[in-house]
């Protein structure tokens, strides 16, 4: 079994032992724990990517929960060790959490975490720096000036898109992609269409209202669409922007029949979940379509890109970055690890993950809840009443 090299240690006498499997950001939830009585165990082992037999040297034969991170595979394996070490709390440091397998953790009774909320606005602004990247050829275009290319203005120099007055495309309006609506919508002026299995009641009136302000100072008002269909987004779009979860009913999502039916010179974002875009197929149409241009955050087989990605003009690529600011990756990790005190200390489950911002005011203590728990109705947790 693989034995972790270093571990950093807080509190060694306190009663409840909480790994954390990756140094997090800010002190604050390191400091909620200790004050709760636990012992925090934090892996500093110098490898990206931690294997489930490095997770299992970890959790070792006691230990009452853990903190984990999107790129560790949390399945039947994981939780049975975590079960057996007396564990009954995971949280992953993400509000994603395709990388969990929640039938698993109920089996084991083990109650599973993620970060909603925190990371919203943050996702959404890199979504939309994504897509004027892409759409403007920002990122070619410094290239080009690095390598003292410039020689002087012209009439067709990195010519690139317009945003103003051509149509936004969302597909998964939950909490991200109804942000970066709004951001598209107010901030360029763009008309929106969106798809997703639930009406964005809220989205689709704040639409309404701002075409309803522009019109009255005279200027041509914004308007929004509920497509009935993926394709319609797809047609009828000029920047895409994939927001969705990651299941099997949205695994390549974009693959080369919807990728086909696009605008030649659509902008395509994903700051969701690599494996919604077929990325095979995705190269090949960037190659087939040099006027069409992708930004991307995540990938199909991260951390690798599909061969031929790489050296595409019309592609911007960073690497899973859209919910790193400051704020949001420190709020991150104090809900992960007020989840999983949550639990230990047998505290009800908060009754709206979309609202918590109580857990991350810093000059007040958090509400003695789990801020979310994605199987707490499976495990008959109770509900907060706060
Ligand atoms: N790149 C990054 O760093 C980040 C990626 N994410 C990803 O973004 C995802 C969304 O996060 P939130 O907006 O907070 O979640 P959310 O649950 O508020 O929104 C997801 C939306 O997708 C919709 N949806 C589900 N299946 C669909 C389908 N087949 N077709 C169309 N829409 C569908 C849901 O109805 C929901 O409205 C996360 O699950 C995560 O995978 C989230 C944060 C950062
Ligand atoms: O939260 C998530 O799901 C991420 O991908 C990282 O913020």
């Amino acid at each position: 079994m693989a034995k972790p090299v270093s571990i950093e240690v807080w509190n060694p006498n306190g009663k409840y032992r909480v790994v954390s499997t990756k140094p997090m950001p800010g002190t604050r939830w390191i400091n909620l724990l200790i004050e709760q009585d636990c012992r925090v165990e934090i892996c500093t082992q110098k490898k990206t990517i931690l294997s489930v037999e490095d997770i299992i040297a970890l959790i070792g034969d006691k230990c009452d929960g853990v903190i984990g991170q999107l790129t560790e595979d949390w399945g039947e394996t994981l939780f049975s060790a975590l079960s057996r070490a007396g564990g009954k709390a995971f949280s992953n440091m993400a509000v994603g959490y395709n990388n969990v397998d929640v039938n698993a953790a109920n089996k084991y009774g083990v109650a599973v975490g993620n970060t909603p909320g925190v990371l919203t606005e943050t996702t959404a602004e890199l979504a939309a720096s994504l897509s004027l990247s892409a759409a403007r050829r920002i990122v070619e275009a410094d290239e080009f000036m690095r390598a003292g290319l410039y020689d002087g203005w012209l009439p067709n120099l990195f010519v690139g898109n317009l945003l103003k007055g051509q149509t936004v495309g969302v597909i998964g309006a939950g909490r991200i992609g109804s942000a970066y609506a709004r951001m598209m919508v107010e901030g360029f002026k763009m008309n929106l269409i969106y798809y997703d299995l639930y009406q964005a009641t809220r989205l689709e009136k704040f639409v309404t209202a701002y075409g309803q302000f522009l019109k009255a100072n005279g200027e041509q008002p914004v308007t929004w669409k509920r497509a009935s269909s993926m394709e319609e987004v797809l047609r009828e779009a000029d920047v895409i922007s994939l927001h969705p979860i990651l299941d099997k009913t949205t695994y390549h999502l974009v693959n080369k029949d919807s990728l086909a039916i696009m605008k030649k010179e659509a902008v395509l974002v994903n700051c969701s979940r690599g494996p919604v875009i077929d990325e095979v197929a995705l190269v090949e149409h960037l190659k087939q379509n040099p006027m069409f241009r992708v930004g991307l955050d995540v990938f199909e087989d991260e951390p690798y890109m599909k061969p031929g990605l790489a050296d595409l003009k019309n592609a911007v690529v960073v690497p899973h970055i859209a919910s790193a600011s400051k704020w949001t990756r420190e709020g991150m990790a104090t809900l992960a690890a007020l989840n999983v005190l949550g639990k230990i200390k047998g505290y009800p489950v908060w009754s709206n993950p979309n609202q918590v911002e109580p857990f991350l005011n810093e000059n007040a203590p958090p509400p003695a809840a789990s801020p979310s728990i994605v199987n707490s109705k499976a495990l008959g947790l109770p509900v907060s009443r706060l």
